[in-house]
C-alpha cells in the first residue's frame, strides 16, 4: 500500500478545508494515477484512474509543475478532453526522496472559480505548492510512526531473547521497555502494558540509577517488600538532542551462581581426553561411547579416582544432551539434611533459613541436560524414595511445593560401593537399583590397567611441566619400576598427586625415589626388604650395581665422557664399566 493510502483520510479533509477556503477544488492522484482524494466533482471519482495522456500523467512523469488556465493545447492531447469539465486547473507533483509518487492539483469547474484562479495565479499556485509540502511532510511523519513502531517491536523482539532481565528508562526514570525476563524476575503482578511510563521507583524501591555506568553492582533491591539481592549494570544510551535513556541489565544473584556451577561442571571432556591403551579401559570407553548416544540410565561403578565423573562428562558431552546442562552433585559431601533441598529444589518459606524466594534443585536444574549422582551409595534411604519417583514419572516435587514438574533428564549415577551387597544388607533399595542399573559401566582401577600408569604419568607432568613452566620431565628406572609394582588404591588421583609432587622437587629431566612423597618411598623400602628376603646375596649385590651404574649414567650422561665420568667415580676402568653395563 502507498504511503499516500496510508494518509488518505487526513489528506481528504486536509483537501476539502483547502477546497472550502479558496473556493477550489482539490484533487491528489497516486503514482498509479489512482486519484485517492478529490472534492467536489472530483469526490465522485475517487479511486478512478486518470488517463495516461492526461496532465497528472505528464506531472508524475516529469516531476514538473504544470499550471492549465484556459484549457489551451495542453489539453489537446488528453483523451478525456471531451468529458472533461474542468475550466482552469494547476498540477503539483509529490516527492518523497526526490521521486514523484503523486500529484495534487487545484480545479475550476465552473467559469467564476476559473477566473479566480487566472486572477489570484501567483497566490493559488503558493497554496498549491504549500498544501503539496503539508502532504509530504506527512508522509515523513507517517514513516517516522511506522519506522518507530517497527523500531518498537524490533527492541522488545530483541531485549526479549535476552536471558537478562532488561528495562529501559526515559530521562524522566520512567519505564519504556521492559522484557519478559524482567518481569518475570522482579514478580509483579502487573501487565506489560501497565508497567510502560510508570515510573521506576514503583517498582524496585532502592534502586540506585546515579551509579557509575557500565559497572556490575551487586546491591539489595526492595521489591513488593520483599529484599532481593541482585547483580545489575547500568548503560546510558544517548538520544538525538541531548535525550538519553538508561538501560538496565539485572540477574538474580543465585541464578548467577547456580550458572557459574553448572559451567563449572561443563568443562568440555570428551572420550579422546580419556587416556589409556589397556584392554580394560578400551572395553569401559567403547561401551560408554555406544550408549552416549541414547538416553539410557547408566551406573558408572569403580574405585575413587578411576575416573568415573570423566566418563560421566564425556558421555554428556559426546550425547545429544551436549547443549544442556550437565549438573553433578555428590551425594556423600553435603550433609544429610541439605541433600533433599539441594537435589529437588524448595519453594519458598519451605523450611527455617530457606531462601525467601525458593530455589531450585539440581535435578530441575539439569532439565533438558544430564544429571550425574555421585557416590549415589550415601543417598539417604528416605530420599531413594524420591529419587526413584523422579526415575519413573519423570517428575519433582520441590520441598513445601504442591505441583509436580516435569522434567527431562538423564541420570548418570556413580558409586565406589559394591551397591549390590548395600542391596543385601538393607542399605540401597533394590528396586532403586535397577532403576539406576540398566547400563552398568565398570571402570578398572589403576593397578590392573597393564602400562596405562606411564602413558598417563606421561601425560601428567607434560601438563604439570607446563603448567609449572618446567622443562619436560621423565620418570627414572627406578620410580619406572616401583610405579609397576606399586598397588595405586587412589588410582589416577593418587598418580596425579604422586607426579606434582615429583615435578615439583625434580631439578633436572629426571623424576626420581627421592622427588616423591615419603609415604611412596616407604613403599620403596618395603619392596626393599620383600625383595632381600627373596634373593640370594650374590644378586643382590648385581641388583644394587646395576641401580648405582644406571643411577650414576642418568646423572652423568650416556656420552663417552659421562662414562669416563662415572667409571672414575666408581674407581673401575673405562672397560670394566663398558662390561658391566653390557652384562
Ligand atoms: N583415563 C584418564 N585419563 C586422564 N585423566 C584421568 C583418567 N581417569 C581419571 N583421570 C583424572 O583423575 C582424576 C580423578 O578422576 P575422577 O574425578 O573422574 O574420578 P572419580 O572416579 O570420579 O573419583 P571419586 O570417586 O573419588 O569422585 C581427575 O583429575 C581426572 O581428570
Amino acid at each position: 500500500m502507498s504511503y499516500l493510502r496510508l494518509i488518505q483520510y487526513k489528506m481528504q479533509s486536509l483537501a476539502e478545508t483547502v477546497a472550502l477556503a479558496l473556493n477550489v477544488e482539490v484533487a491528489i492522484a497516486d503514482k498509479n494515477l489512482t486519484r485517492i482524494v478529490g472534492t467536489g466533482d472530483f469526490y465522485t471519482k475517487i479511486d478512478d484512474v486518470c488517463a495516461d495522456d492526461s496532465l497528472f500523467a505528464r506531472v508524475l512523469q516529469t516531476g514538473e509543475s504544470i499550471i492549465n488556465l484556459t484549457r489551451d493545447k495542453e489539453c489537446m492531447k488528453c483523451s478525456n478532453k471531451d468529458s472533461c469539465l474542468e475550466f482552469a486547473n494547476m498540477i503539483y507533483p509529490i516527492k518523497e526522496n526526490g521521486e514523484t509518487i503523486g500529484v495534487l492539483a487545484f480545479a475550476s469547474f465552473d467559469p467564476e472559480q476559473a477566473s479566480l484562479i487566472r486572477l489570484k495565479k501567483e497566490e493559488y499556485f503558493n497554496m498549491l505548492k504549500k498544501t503539496a509540502g503539508i502532504v509530504e511532510q506527512e508522509i515523513i511523519n507517517i514513516k517516522m510512526t511506522n519506522k518507530l513502531k517497527k523500531d518498537t517491536t524490533e527492541v522488545n523482539e530483541i531485549i526479549n531473547c535476552l536471558n537478562k532481565g532488561i528495562i529501559i528508562l526515559n530521562s524522566n526514570d520512567e519505564i519504556i521497555h521492559i522484557n519478559s525476563k524482567a518481569l518475570q524476575i522482579l514478580n509483579i503482578n502487573i501487565s506489560h502494558q501497565k508497567i510502560i511510563e510508570r515510573n521506576i521507583n514503583k517498582f524496585i524501591k532502592n534502586i540506585k540509577l546515579s551509579h557509575n555506568w557500565n559497572e556490575e553492582i551487586v546491591d539489595l533491591w526492595t521489591i513488593n517488600d520483599r529484599k532481593v539481592r541482585v547483580i545489575y549494570s547500568i548503560n546510558k544510551i544517548v538520544l538525538g538532542d541531548n535525550e538519553f535513556s538508561l538501560m538496565i541489565s539485572f540477574d538474580f544473584m543465585s541464578d548467577i551462581i547456580n550458572l557459574v556451577k553448572t559451567h563449572e561442571n561443563k568443562e568440555k571432556i570428551y572420550f579422546k581426553d580419556i587416556i589409556g591403551r589397556s584392554s580394560a579401559i578400551l572395553k569401559a570407553i567403547n561401551k560408554s561411547k555406544i550408549v552416549a548416544s541414547t538416553d539410557s540410565t547408566i551406573l558408572i561403578e569403580g574405585k575413587s579416582g578411576t575416573g568415573k565423573e570423566l566418563f560421566a562428562k564425556s558421555i554428556h558431552n559426546e550425547s545429544p544432551r551436549r547443549d544442556g546442562p550437565f549438573i553433578a552433585i555428590n551425594c556423600a559431601s553435603i550433609p544429610e539434611n541439605l541433600i533433599e533441598s539441594e537435589l529437588f529444589g524448595y519453594e519458598k518459606g519451605a523450611f527455617t533459613g530457606a531462601n525467601t524466594s525458593g530455589k531450585k534443585g539440581k535435578i530441575e536444574l539439569a532439565n533438558n541436560g544430564t544429571i550425574f549422582l555421585d557416590e549415589i551409595g550415601d543417598l539417604p534411604i528416605y530420599l531413594q524414595t524420591k529419587l526413584l519417583r523422579v526415575l519413573q514419572e519423570r517428575t519433582i516435587d520441590r520441598l513445601g511445593g504442591e505441583k509436580y514438574i516435569n522434567i527431562n533428564v538423564r541420570v548418570i549415577s556413580a558409586t565406589n560401593k559394591n551397591l549390590k551387597k548395600m542391596v543385601a544388607e538393607g542399605e540401597f533399595r533394590l528396586d532403586l537399583y535397577y532403576r539406576l542399573n540398566v547400563i552398568p559401566i565398570n571402570l578398572p582401577c589403576l593397578k590392573s590397567r597393564e602400562d596405562d600408569v606411564f602413558l598417563l604419568s606421561e601425560y601428567i607432568i607434560e601438563s604439570l611441566c607446563k603448567k609449572m613452566n618446567k622443562e619436560k620431565k621423565f620418570l627414572s628406572l627406578e620410580v619406572r619400576d616401583l610405579f609397576s609394582k606399586y598397588d595405586w588404591p587412589g588410582n589416577i588421583r593418587e598418580l596425579e598427586n604422586v607426579l606434582e609432587h615429583g615435578v615439583c622437587f625434580s631439578m633436572d629431566k629426571f623424576i626420581r625415589i627421592e622427588n616423591l612423597p615419603e609415604y611412596i618411598q616407604e613403599e620403596k623400602n618395603a619392596h626393599v626388604l620383600e625383595i632381600v628376603e627373596e634373593k640370594s646375596l650374590e644378586d643382590l649385590k648385581i641388583d644394587f650395581e646395576k641401580s648405582v651404574i644406571t643411577k650414576l649414567i642418568q646423572k652423568y650422561g650416556d656420552s663417552v665422557e659421562g662414562k669416563k665420568l662415572v667409571a672414575e667415580k666408581l674407581e673401575i676402568g673405562l672397560t670394566t664399566l663398558y662390561r658391566k653395563i653390557n652384562e
